[in-house]
């Protein structure tokens, strides 16, 4: 996977610091052996190391949110930094024109994720060059901003193209992981009704059947099947008996009041309703349900021998103390076949 766009620039920003605290230290060394009172020199690499110190803790708190501010800071303590050596004349000008340019250059490469930090760090930079540009003559005013201007445009055209490519590569990281969510949602649904497929449904009860194992709490399997479906299919035709399985879907869902409940299509005409926290009489109900709003929707099935509308049997287990999640299955599966055996329609309790 990779880095989220955040981190990237947070790696950026702290190799700069360093690089900016190097530089300032020894600086600040040569100018306090220069002019040993100037003490406003050591404010910045102290300032910056702060910033360091800070910056791994940023990626994941609230804190991030100051990022540019912080941006901010850095920029305003090199600046704060670079005018007292200019003030102080440990720093020629050219050699602060140079600083300047390579610290705008560097600023472009690693702040690239965010334009914004990129802007914080460098706006107050020129600033530093006001005490050496009051000192200068016009022609040298006048070439030392044009050098300015130039540097400030390939910065920022650097900027722009490591910006642009960081962007393109972001969006697709975005694409392939919204892809990869739904390739992993849709091999857990069952594609016709939408509901959860045979195998999501044996993942949740082996989860929820190990977790009884500690919690004891009641869990409830209710294994359902479509009377006599394929003669439905035969008469009224497969997408007629595709629209029934996804009405059946839908009844089934509405009869299910939690969010925890899985329900799931376990094949052809067989669907199945997991309820964890609900013993058998909770299932009673929700089948009771189900009946009735199976018979207010009243789906005609003219080729079923017990009745003129669509019916369902059903097959209800309770999780017992040491059972596994299989020996479940098979007890609402064995329930079910016994509902069918005893003339369908109705539903057996194991
Ligand atoms: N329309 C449709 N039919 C399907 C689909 N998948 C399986 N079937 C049909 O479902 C029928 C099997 O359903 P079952 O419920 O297992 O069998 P049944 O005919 O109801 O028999 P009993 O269980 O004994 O009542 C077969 O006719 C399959 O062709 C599907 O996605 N759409």
């Amino acid at each position: 996977m990779a880095p989220l766009p955040r981190q990237v620039l947070f790696q950026g920003h702290r190799r700069l610091l360093l690089a900016l605290i190097v530089i300032g230290s020894a600086q600040a060394v040569v100018q306090a052996l220069a002019v040993p009172a100037q003490i406003l020199v050591w404010l910045a690499p102290l300032g910056l190391t702060a910033l360091w110190l800070l910056q791994p803790t940023l990626p994941d708190r609230p804190l991030a949110r100051l990022f540019p501010i912080l941006t901010l800071c850095s920029g305003a303590l090199v600046t704060l930094h670079l005018w007292s050596c200019s003030v102080a004349g440990t720093l020629s000008p050219p050699l602060l024109l140079a600083t300047i340019l390579l610290l705008l250059t560097a600023a472009s490469v690693t702040l690239y994720p965010s334009r914004l930090a990129f802007w914080c760090l460098v706006m107050p930079l020129p600033l530093a060059l006001i005490p050496a540009l009051i000192k200068m003559d016009r022609p040298d005013q006048a070439q030392t901003l044009i050098l300015l201007g130039g540097g400030l445009l390939l910065s920022f055209a650097i900027l722009t193209v490591l910006n642009r490519g960081f962007e393109e590569s972001r969006k697709q990281t975005h694409r392939c992981a919204r892809l990869q969510y739904q390739l992993n949602r849709n091999s857990r649904r069952d594609p016709l009704t939408g509901i959860a497929n045979r195998s999501l449904l044996e993942q949740r009860l082996r989860e929820l059947v190990a977790e009884n194992r500690r919690t004891h709490n009641p869990l409830t399997l209710i294994m359902l099947d479509i009377d006599y479906f394929t003669a439905f299919n035969r008469h009224y035709g497969e997408e007629s008996g595709d629209e029934t399985l996804i009405s059946l879907a839908k009844l089934m869902l509405h009869c299910s009041r939690r969010q925890t409940d899985v329900i799931a299509r376990y094949r052809g005409g067989e669907f199945a309703i997991l309820l964890p926290a609900t013993d058998k009489s909770g299932a009673k109900r929700l089948l009771q349900q189900l009946r009735r709003e199976l018979a207010e929707a009243n789906l005609p099935h003219d080729h079923s021998p017990i009745s003129a509308r669509l019916t369902l049997s059903a097959g209800v287990a309770q999780w017992q103390p040491g059972q596994d999640d299989r020996s479940l299955l098979q007890a609402a599966r064995a329930a079910l076949k016994l509902a069918k055996a005893r003339g369908r329609n109705r539903y057996v309790l194991a």
